[in-house]
């Protein structure tokens, strides 16, 4: 059995009220479908704390800077409700793009500070896209909790950046990045990669996992990202947009002593991968 398909906003809001009317727990998985492992954790993490799952499936027009991408974005709708049946999802709010942005729709959310840097720079406008999209999300579907992966570390910080500032009464649960069995993070956009482009992916998270154990052990972070920089060209990916150890919360420069993240972004036969680990750096 499929997840049942709630299309109009009237319908979503009357069902969210009717939970609340029950004192029933709402957990919200934002995403643009074409669905995989790394959505279903999330989903089961929502499961095991929320009374009711509402996974929403939009393809946010707003946070593509390019439209190409936009146009070519993977829409699986029919394959997605059915992947979330076993999971025992309560809705897939699928909302029409005229209901989240009506003509005369005005507003922009910004979160200033993490959104700089990275993705930032390199897909202008992304992120406000991303903010607004989240903030009409939580709006329409009023969760007590928001389901977030890691694999999307900056999207992640914005998230909380953005629930802070504006003092939403939710909870935002961090979720572990999950793999293939080569090391690739699953990715939607992962399926447009050739076959031949899709073998050589995996030398992206071995150049991040290399990187981080040079760095924990005391090698000059500057060495160590220009051998990464190597091995990521050898193996084909071009442009590398950016590959840089960053304050984990802040995105920041990183600090001795605190949380640090090696975020990388690079193009690989024209599609666009990202990645980033965890790194303990030395006090
Ligand atoms: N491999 C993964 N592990 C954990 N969470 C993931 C993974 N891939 C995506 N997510 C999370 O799922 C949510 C929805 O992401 P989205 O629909 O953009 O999927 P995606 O696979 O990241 O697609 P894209 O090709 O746009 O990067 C986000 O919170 C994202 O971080
Ligand atoms: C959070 C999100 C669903 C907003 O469109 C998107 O950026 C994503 O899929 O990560
Ligand atoms: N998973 C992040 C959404 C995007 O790339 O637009």
């Amino acid at each position: 059995m499929s997840a049942p398909i709630i299309r109009p906003l009237s319908q979503m809001r009357g069902q969210i009220r009717r939970w609340k009317g029950h004192g029933e727990t709402i957990g919200l998985v934002p995403t643009m479908g074409a669905l995989h492992e790394g959505h279903l954790s999330l989903v089961r993490a929502a499961r095991e704390r929320c009374d009711r799952v509402v996974v929403t499936l939009f393809v946010n027009p707003r946070q593509f800077n390019n439209p190409e991408d936009f146009a070519r974005y993977p829409r699986t709708e029919l394959a997605d409700a059915e992947l979330l049946g076993p999971l025992a999802v309560d809705a897939l709010f699928v909302p029409d793009a005229a209901e989240v942005y009506p003509p005369d729709h005005a507003t922009t959310i910004r979160v200033s500070g993490v959104t700089e840097p990275l993705e930032g720079t390199h897909r202008p406008g992304h992120f406000d896209g991303v903010a607004t999209v989240v903030t009409l999300l939580f709006n329409m579907t009023q969760p007590d909790a928001a389901f977030f992966g890691e694999k999307d570390w900056q999207q992640l910080q914005l998230v909380r950046r953005l629930v802070a500032d504006l003092q939403l009464p939710l909870d935002i649960v961090p979720c572990p990045c999950v793999r293939a069995e080569d090391g690739l993070a699953l990715s939607s956009r992962n399926q447009r990669l050739s076959p031949q482009a899709r073998s050589r992916a995996a030398a992206l998270p071995q150049a991040l996992f290399a990187a981080t154990r040079r760095i924990e052990a005391g090698e000059p972070v500057a060495d160590v990202l220009r051998a990464a920089h190597a091995d990521l060209a050898a193996a084909g990916f071009d442009p590398v947009e950016y590959l840089e150890l960053r304050d984990a919360t802040t995105l920041g420069d990183p600090v001795a002593g605190r949380p640090a993240r090696l975020l990388v972004a690079a193009m690989l036969d024209g599609i666009r991968l990202i990645d980033n680990t965890a790194v303990t750096l030395r006090t």
